[in-house]
């Protein structure tokens, strides 16, 4: 018997630990997008699924937004179609925009819903399509001062929460495609995964946005040195912005507009570490790089 107790004592010390964390975040909603990258692992897309539920059961609102940029270039691929990037995003021809949407809702999110849902009725997903949770209108980004067509690649315009809240309220965990419908032609149009998720998080008023991706975090000096910016303000990751290259553009771009409207702490965590997000959520130790809105105290948050 004392021998059991004995043993028994570590875990209980380690469920005690995360006591302040849970009483801090419980029945707050997290945004936690899921990156393409970071999802090529049987293993670590199981782990993923786990710490989900495991922030449900433990009294927060997770809401999975995920990408799939390498599982988009795949499928393209085996039809003939070229992936060609602009300002980090997809040029997307109304050829490519079916295979995105189709690669998106019907074989990455009905993935990510079937493993969380091995833990009961819980994942129910979405496209930005359905009860017009994203609205987009077509995406012109500027490239050396000129105005670009990037095809069906939109920028968002208003974001209605009402579908994902009432899955909320319902005890579900919603599971988000980043595509978009048009207000003005009706037509559908691929979203980034990043933007979307941190619009999503600033409109559902979320306490954090975690971009799980296949890095540790920000570099300071990529691709010169591996050292992670382990914590800024928004104004100090907005003079950094103009350096930032590829994929890095729209998540931190994403973080500083989660940030700026509303939400506590902006996260961007090695998605390849297992149980990631229960490190980052749960202990001192967070790791990664964290945002926050100027003038927010030091500490861990
Ligand atoms: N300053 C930086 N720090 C870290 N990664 C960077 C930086 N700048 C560019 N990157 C690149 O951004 C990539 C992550 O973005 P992306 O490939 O779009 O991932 P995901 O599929 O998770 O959205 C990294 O793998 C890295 O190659
Ligand atoms: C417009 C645009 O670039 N859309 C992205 C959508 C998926 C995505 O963002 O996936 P990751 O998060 O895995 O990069 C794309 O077509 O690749």
């Amino acid at each position: 018997m004392s021998t059991r107790k004995h043993t028994a004592l570590p875990k209980a010390q380690i469920l005690i630990e995360a006591l302040p964390w849970l009483t801090r975040h419980h029945g707050r909603t997290v945004v936690i997008k899921f990156g393409g990258n970071a999802m090529v692992d049987e293993e670590l897309k199981a782990a993923f699924a786990q710490d989900v539920v495991f922030l449900r059961h433990a009294g927060l609102k997770p809401v999975v937004v995920h990408g799939g940029g390498p599982q988009i270039s795949a499928q393209l691929d085996r039809h003939g179609l070229v992936s060609e990037f602009k300002a980090g995003l997809r040029v997307t021809t109304p050829e490519a925009m079916d295979v995105v949407r189709m690669v998106l809702a019907g074989q990455v999110q009905r993935e990510l819903v079937g493993l969380l849902n091995q833990h009961g009725p819980l994942a129910v997903g979405l496209t930005g399509e359905d009860a017009h949770t994203i609205t987009a209108t077509r995406h012109r980004p500027t490239i050396d001062g000129e105005l670009v067509d990037i095809g069906r690649v939109g920028e968002i315009t208003a974001i209605d929460t009402g579908a994902i809240r009432a899955l909320l309220d319902d005890g579900r965990i919603p599971v988000v495609s980043s595509i978009a419908r048009s207000a003005d032609d009706g037509h559908v149009y691929n979203v980034n995964a990043d933007t979307a998720a941190a619009a999503l998080a600033a409109a559902l008023g979320a306490e954090t946005l975690m971009v799980l991706t296949d890095v540790e975090g920000l570099y300071e000096d990529w691709p010169d040195s591996d050292e992670v910016i382990s914590r800024l303000t928004a104004t100090e990751l907005e003079k950094l912005l103009p350096e930032l290259s590829s994929g890095m553009v729209p998540k931190m771009q994403g973080c500083l507009h989660a940030v700026r409207n509303g939400v506590n702490t902006a996260r961007v965590i090695d998605g390849r570490v297992q149980h990631s997000i229960l490190l980052e959520i749960f202990t001192d130790e967070g790791i990664g790089t964290m945002v926050v809105p100027d003038g927010t105290a030091g500490g861990p948050a």
